[in-house]
């Protein structure tokens, strides 16, 4: 999988660009047949939501393009496009119809399917597959209005999978999720991705991004954006520029395993 974004930029209709020249190309077919994860972390209103949206062609670059696999985003035929992309936007709450998870889940399909077709025994055992492996096959029947932000959170991600996308994009997946859940749904990606799924994920945990990723996009607010390999673009320097805040970051031996720690230690202009 190539994802590519060639001096992408976007600016609101009477507004400054939110970012200009973004260029990246993430590449995991150097990865040994495993999928690759690039995580994109800036401050609030940088532009991240903005970014993948642009790249996904949901909104259309000011100028500058996306490329998935070599072809222009804007060329690509949306059923193909959306049979190849899982999206998993921020999670906002409201504006759910009242379905069973399951049912929510099985809409993921409809790529595969079409919009009107009736999902067939074969989308009903990946709804179950997806939903275990998230960890919500308890909720199934559950209706959206009667879970938790988290829960619903859960089967967002579960109805990208649903698709059986090679990409998955995320935004901000773990921001509803507590401590077991955020582990859960990274050790659910960490394995897919093991198994050839790439993954671009939004996050405001730098120590997330430390542990998963293969690829990094800083993206500063109003700055040039830095893209490298993770231990070269997660650094102290970096994160307390991105930020403005003073940002240590410590390895943690556990019994377990050793553990990336990033804190912020002060505001950096604190006197
Ligand atoms: N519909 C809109 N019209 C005008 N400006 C908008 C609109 N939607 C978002 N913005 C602005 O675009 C900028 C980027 O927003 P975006 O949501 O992409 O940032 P973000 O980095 O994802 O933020 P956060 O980390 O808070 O989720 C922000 O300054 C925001 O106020």
């Amino acid at each position: 999988m190539i994802l590519e974004v060639c001096r992408g930029t976007y600016a609101w209709p009477n507004h400054p660009p939110v970012f200009k020249d973004v260029s990246f190309r993430f590449d995991t077919e150097a990865f040994d047949g495993r999928g690759g994860i690039l995580s994109i972390l800036g401050p609030n209103g940088a532009g991240k939501t903005t970014l993948l949206k642009t790249m996904l062609g949901l909104l259309p670059f000011t100028s500058g393009h996306s490329e998935l696999n070599g072809r222009r985003v804007a060329d690509w035929p949306a059923r193909e496009f959306w049979q190849c992309v899982g999206y998993v936007p921020q999670a906002k709450a409201g504006g759910f119809a009242p379905l069973t998870l399951a049912e929510l889940v099985v809409l993921g399909r409809s790529a595969r399917i079409g919009p009107f077709a009736v999902p067939g025994r074969r989308d009903w055992e990946t709804v179950d597959r997806v939903m275990e492996a998230v960890g919500i096959a308890h909720l199934r029947t559950r209706r959206t209005n009667e879970v938790s932000g988290g829960q619903l959170q859960l089967a967002m991600v579960a109805r990208a999978l649903a698709v059986e996308p090679e990409l998955l994009v995320l935004d901000e997946p773990e921001s509803n999720l507590d401590f077991r859940n955020q582990m859960l749904v990274l050790d659910v990606i960490e394995r897919l991705v093991d198994r050839g799924l790439s993954v671009v994920i939004n996050t405001h945990f730098p120590a997330h991004a430390t542990e998963l990723s293969d690829r990094v996009l800083l993206l500063p607010r109003g700055e040039a954006p830095i893209f490298g390999p993770t231990a070269e673009t997660i650094t102290e320097e970096n994160l307390t520029r991105l930020f403005g805040v003073q940002v240590r970051i410590r390895e943690v031996p556990t019994p377990e395993k050793i553990v990336t720690c990033v804190a912020a230690v002060k505001l950096d202009d604190a006197p």
